[in-house]
């Protein structure tokens, strides 16, 4: 379980997190989305115990990073690439992060096979490939075997391959109990990946919901064309939708195709058009991100 209540960060100039308080709840694979700059990363590293909060709290598993008992078996983290020595084999950096995390060496070969980074385990992870960066670091996160895992923007260099890997990686996870917090700046890159979604913009929530409910039927616009386009409008609004338009056709909000029918059916007015038009996921977001 990850939760954080009314967690701020301001720096000199900026509020990078701004009163922000959400879960991520067990069982769940909870999608972390905000625009570049709208404080993910920030809150992942209060969460993580290594940026203070101004005020606030941010917990895992009910407790604050810095008063867990043994924070390598509760949370695993995915922070940023580069932790490796380039120089270094992909076994020998989790080799050494095992050791750190109390794991033996049975473990660091399961967890390099569970990866995919079997065959390219002797190789130097300075010729590895972006998205082989991410699934060391993937296993390096798993190592203590934590139930909450934290990965900041993983799908990042990711091929479609290994996305469907991921996928069943963290649904795995979640099937098993655990935890999943998981961010990006793309709503699209996390659809296949997500449950949950909690969506930020300027530090502070915009939207926490189930993914499926996200399309909710608030976002759907009608296009509407008839013959008098005034009284339509007038009528329109009359029954409490929002209207605009481009002086082709109007766009109506907050009405269902049926209501809209019947509203200009009548005032008598006869439609040469009626059309749904649903946004995509990815403009819900956007607009919600950008607000
Ligand atoms: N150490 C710092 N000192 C000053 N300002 C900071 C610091 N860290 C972050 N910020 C500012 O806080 C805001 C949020 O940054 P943050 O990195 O958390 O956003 P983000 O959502 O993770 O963005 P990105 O997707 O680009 O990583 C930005 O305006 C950033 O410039």
């Amino acid at each position: 379980m990850i939760e954080t209540i009314d967690l701020t960060k301001a720096y000199r100039k900026v509020r990078a997190v701004d009163g922000l308080s959400f879960t991520a709840a067990p069982g769940r694979v909870t999608g972390f989305l905000g625009l570049n700059g709208s404080g993910k990363t920030t809150t992942l590293r209060m969460l993580l115990g290594l940026t203070r909060p101004t005020s606030g709290t941010a917990l895992i598993n009910g407790r604050p990073f810095t008063e867990l008992r043994d924070p390598l078996r509760e949370v695993g983290a995915v922070l940023e690439q580069g932790i490796s020595h380039p120089g270094q084999s992909g076994r020998a950096h989790l080799a050494g992060q095992a050791m750190l995390a109390g794991a033996g060496r049975a473990r660091v070969d399961a967890l390099l096979e569970m990866v995919g980074l079997a065959g390219a385990a002797h190789h130097r992870t300075g010729d590895y490939s972006l998205g082989m960066r991410q699934r060391l670091a993937v296993a390096t996160a798993l190592l203590g075997e934590p139930r909450v895992l934290i990965l900041d923007e993983p799908a990042n260099g990711l091929d479609p391959e290994g996305i469907a890997w991921l996928r069943r990686l963290l649904r795995d996870h979640a099937n098993a109990g655990g935890t999943v917090l998981i961010s990006s700046h793309l709503l699209a890159e996390l659809a296949q990946l997500v449950d949950d979604v909690v969506i930020i913009a300027k530090g502070q929530v915009r939207r926490a919901t189930p993914l499926a409910e996200l399309s909710g039927s608030d976002g759907v616009r009608l296009r509407v064309r008839g013959r008098d386009p005034v009284r339509l409008w007038h009528a329109f609004e009359a029954a409490g939708a929002t209207v605009g338009g481009d002086g082709q056709a109007l766009e109506v909000a907050g009405l269902s195709a049926e209501q809209a029918g019947e509203i200009a059916f009548g005032v008598g007015v006869p439609l040469y058009e009626l059309s749904t038009d649903a946004p995509s996921l990815e403009q819900i977001f956007l607009e919600l991100a950008a607000a």
